[in-house]
């Protein structure tokens, strides 16, 4: 397998300026002790920029409950730091957040409006429940009891739960887990509006990589407790871009290409810049390489997903 470096992008789509919303630094949690110890986190460090949705992503085991769980102060981590806008991160610093981390429980005989006022009245906040029940869509179903409610109608209760205390972002694990695409469609258009319309930062894990490929800004791929591939969703596909080959003798071409070429599909993966195409062309006819296809392939999210978790195993 090809080795792999991590990938950066450094462009942010419109960063927002001061300090990120939130910021792990090496942060390290393992579980267990002696030789069954897992390392669930091993020195991680992420920033998340303010005011965009950003996707947390990974296979399974990789890391990402550990890391929101940290966030949420539900854990505590062996090593490294986390702050929250630039603090800290501190039972007051995490008011600053709302949370949906784990599947929300409501009373099915109580509606959403009385579960939004019970909470509005548990917490000093001046938001009326009417302003967070359009906020979620739920306006209409304010005054229908849970028990009637969808599962997507559920989670943007918990959401509209998150949103009474005024966060100033918003942490989902998994918010489309197990929605139908009507309510699929509908978690999007909301964690959409509530960063590019009331300017909240959302930090969300998920295994739709379509669907985070569609809602997320900015992206981080985690793997083994490791950070493998960061940034600008755009960026992250122009980067990861491969090109395409398909030759005579595609082993040759990949001892040939040093590391940087990869057998599939019938022919040569090859990782390098679209800018370097033309030489590679040239190169490989001048050694009498015969080319019967050759196109540059522009991976989608799941793509570039697959591509780095399986050359880091
Ligand atoms: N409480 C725990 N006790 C022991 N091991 C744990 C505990 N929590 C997590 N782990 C281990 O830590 C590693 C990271 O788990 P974590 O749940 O953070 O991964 P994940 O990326 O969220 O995975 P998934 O996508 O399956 O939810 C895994 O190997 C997991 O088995």
């Amino acid at each position: 397998m090809a080795a792999v470096t991590q990938t950066r992008v450094e462009t942010a789509p419109a960063a927002p300026t001061g300090d990120p919303a939130i910021n792990f630094v090496s942060v390290h949690k393992s579980f267990g002790r002696g030789l069954g110890a897992v390392q669930a986190l091993d020195g991680l460090s992420l920033s998340i920029p303010r005011g965009v949705v950003y996707g947390l992503l990974g296979p399974n085991g990789a890391g990402k409950s550990t890391l929101l769980r940290i966030l949420a102060g539900l854990i505590r981590p062996d090593r490294g730091e986390v702050r929250i806008f630039g603090d800290p991160a501190t039972p007051s610093g995490r008011r600053r957040l709302g949370m949906l981390i784990e599947t929300p429980s409501f009373y099915p005989f109580l509606t959403a409006r009385e579960h939004l006022r019970m909470l509005a009245a548990s917490s000093a906040t001046s938001l009326p429940v009417d302003t967070v029940l359009e906020r979620i869509g739920l306006a209409k179903a304010a005054d229908k009891t849970v028990s009637g409610f969808s599962l997507g109608m559920k989670q943007r209760l918990g959401i509209g739960c998150a949103l009474v205390t005024e966060p100033e972002a918003i942490i989902l694990d998994e918010p489309t887990n197990g929605l139908d695409p009507d309510g699929i469609l509908e978690m999007r258009a909301l964690i959409h509006d509530l960063v590019h319309r009331d300017g909240l930062t959302v930090l969300l894990s998920s295994h739709l990589l379509d669907e985070v490929e569609r809602v997320c800004d900015r992206v981080a791929i985690l793997q083994h407790g490791r950070l493998v591939a960061e940034g600008a969703v755009a960026d992250l596909l122009d980067r990861e871009g491969r090109f395409w080959l398909r030759v005579d003798h595609p082993d040759g071409l990949v001892t040939q290409l040093d590391g940087r070429g990869q057998a599939g599909d019938g022919g040569v993966y090859v990782r390098i810049d679209q800018a370097e195409v033309p030489d590679l062309i040239q190169s490989l006819a001048t050694s009498g390489a015969r080319i019967h296809e050759a196109k540059w392939i522009k991976p989608d999210l799941e793509t570039v997903f697959l591509w780095q978790t399986r050359e880091m195993k």
